[in-house]
């Protein structure tokens, strides 16, 4: 089953329905992201100091913390763009040494803070580029799991499957977003990094990627998401890391984490009310319930 390209997305939708995701496009198991010690030093700063954590398939682990904390320091790290200590494991495999492009083919995919599409091609051709990787195992993929019927199922996941024929010039910043998630995910990725997916997205455009991105992690890849929303973070999140200072600062659920004081005092500050209040409270602020976005910016 396939989507011809001379076929309309819209019309291929409509006749072939798509089938799961877990189903066609993942090989038979999928890896585990698991960090140790993580140490990466600019000059005299020290960007990340000793962090660990995990990203197990099928999970949604969130990374937050103030401006200059260490988070895109961490992707970069993980996904070889930046040099570093400790140890980077993506299931049995140890990525030490190897190059981003290695990485990428191991099974890591990432996003960028700026959603740099190729915006002279179409949203399909983006994600043709995106599933790019030329080795044996990929071309192998390709043979049993297929590539037009992987384009389907991703923007099928993402919500653009009406987008797939059009050009990325134009498209509003939530719909790029998207794309820009798809791209990543058309590699096939066992742990997809996500550096800041909501940022610059209104209100619906984050509910509506939050969707997506639970689409995404119960097809079975794992998702490290980094995000300033905190609504974002907080509701579609299975656990969450804080980072400060370049340190782990604390590691939970969304309940423990909004409810721990440390956080609260280092980052959330008052922001920090995603529990439901009462609509008629007397005398809420209602900019103090603001969960959206409570950046600090210490640089
Ligand atoms: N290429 C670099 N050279 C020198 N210092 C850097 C470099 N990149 C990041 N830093 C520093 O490392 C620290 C961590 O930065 P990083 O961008 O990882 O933080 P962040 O948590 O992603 O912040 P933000 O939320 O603002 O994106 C900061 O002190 C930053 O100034």
């Amino acid at each position: 089953m396939t989507t011809p390209d001379t076929t309309s997305a819209t019309e291929a939708t409509a006749a072939t329905p798509v089938t799961p995701l877990t189903a066609v496009t993942a090989p038979p198991s999928r890896s585990a992201l698991s960090i140790t010690d993580l140490t990466v030093r600019y000059g005299g700063v020290t960007a990340l100091n000793q962090v660990s954590l995990t990203v197990d398939p099928g999970e949604l682990v969130g990374l937050i913390g103030p401006n200059g904390a260490g988070k895109t320091t961490l992707i970069d790290a993980v996904c070889g763009f930046t040099k570093a200590t400790g140890q980077i494991r993506l299931g049995d495999r140890s990525l030490a040494g190897l190059s981003a492009g290695a990485r990428a083919r191991a099974g890591l995919g990432r996003s960028w803070q700026a959603a740099d599409l190729y915006d002279d091609l179409t949203v399909r051709e983006n994600l043709t580029v995106g599933a790019y990787t030329p080795n044996w195992r990929q071309t192998l993929k390709e043979v049993f799991w297929g590539r037009a019927h992987h384009d389907a199922e991703v923007a099928d996941l993402l919500g653009i499957t009406h987008l797939l024929d059009r050009p990325c010039d134009g498209l509003p910043s939530g719909q790029r977003k998207l794309v820009d998630v798809a791209r990543a995910l058309a590699g096939r990725p066992d742990i997809l990094l996500l550096d800041e997916p909501a940022a610059g997205l209104n209100t619906d455009e984050s509910r509506q990627l939050a969707t997506r991105l639970r689409g995404v992690v119960d097809a079975g890849t794992g998702v490290l998401l980094v995000d300033h929303d905190m609504s974002l973070v907080l509701t579609v999140c299975d656990r969450i890391v804080v980072l400060d200072f370049g340190r782990v600062l604390a590691e939970g659920t969304p309940q423990q984490i909004q409810r721990n004081d440390d956080v609260v005092a280092a980052y959330l500050g008052t922001t920090a009310q995603p529990d439901t209040p009462e609509p008629d409270t007397p005398g809420l602020d209602t900019a103090q319930s603001d969960t959206a976005s409570p950046e600090v910016n210490r640089d």
